[in-house]
């Protein structure tokens, strides 16, 4: 669990993100929505550590990050998975050493170890004979899926995850989605991510929040979302077609 409590945040005089309280629940793909500068992913960089609020907590399961000694953010970090837009796989190096990486940077495990536990998570993400390939011989969604089992070959407790599905077609985008809502369950991962997909908010948004100007504007279910008044949510979320064509089924009983 990712509790943040009145985050601020702004850059050369101007705020960014303004007072937000939220939960990111343990074990639940938990979504970050909202308008392109409404402040997504610096709310990201400030729970990945790579930004320094201006003021407020943001808590790893009880304990706050300022309270955390340099040892325990390196094993704070170490616990983290990310997942970047575009995969931001090495070019240079094969699928193995790309997913290798995160475990020869943060732990001391023999070559043997390390390569049984790649070999663990390929098999996870249904890349077995993958290995040895290079990033620019396997397909975009592969190499989503390669990211995904770098992201977790470290069985982190928190998976960031900023526009897995970018650049994807909607069919490999969706399973992407259940791929990451899958190993959020099986590990009881705290799972955040950003995205502009609203197939996204529908397939897999068990926990949203919806940021405008800084300032979180709302937050509920992918159920919720269809029946919230709110104007501003109604206003983003309808302006795509997929929301549109769900609500008037639902209307018309469909
Ligand atoms: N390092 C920085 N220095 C100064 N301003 C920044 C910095 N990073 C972000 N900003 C500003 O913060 C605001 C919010 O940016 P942010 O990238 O968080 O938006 P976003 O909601 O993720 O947008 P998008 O959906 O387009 O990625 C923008 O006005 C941006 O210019």
């Amino acid at each position: 669990m990712i509790e943040v409590k009145n985050l601020h945040k702004g850059f050369n005089g101007q705020k960014v993100l303004n007072g937000i309280d939220y939960v990111f629940e343990r074990g639940k793909t938990n979504l970050i929505i909202g308008q392109s500068g409404s402040g997504k992913s610096v709310f990201l960089k400030c729970m990945l550590g790579l930004f320094k609020p201006d003021t407020g907590t943001i808590e790893y399961d009880g304990k706050p990050y300022s309270n955390f000694s340099d040892e325990e953010q390196r094993e704070l970090r170490k616990e983290m998975g990310m997942l970047f837009q575009g995969g931001a796989l090495f070019d240079s190096m094969t699928v193995e050493e790309n997913i290798m990486f995160p475990l020869k940077m943060f732990t001391k495990q023999r070559k043997s170890e390390m390569l049984n536990r790649v070999n663990e998570v390929l098999e996870r993400v249904n890349l077995t004979d993958a290995g040895s390939k290079m990033p620019s011989e396997i397909s975009g969604g592969m190499q989503k899926r390669v990211a995904i089992a770098r992201a977790i070959v470290n069985k982190p407790k928190y998976l960031f995850c900023d526009e897995p599905n970018s650049g994807l077609d909607p069919k490999t985008a969706t399973v992407i989605d259940n791929l990451i809502q899958e190993l959020t369950h099986e590990n009881d991962i705290t799972t955040v991510l950003i995205t502009h997909d609203m197939n996204s908010v529908l397939e897999i948004g068990e926990r949203i929040a919806f940021l405008k100007n800084g300032v979180l504007a709302w937050k509920g279910t992918k159920d919720e979302i269809f029946n919230t008044d709110d104007e501003a949510v109604t206003d983003f979320v309808y302006s795509s077609d997929l929301f549109q064509k769900v609500r008037e089924a639902q209307q018309k009983g469909l």
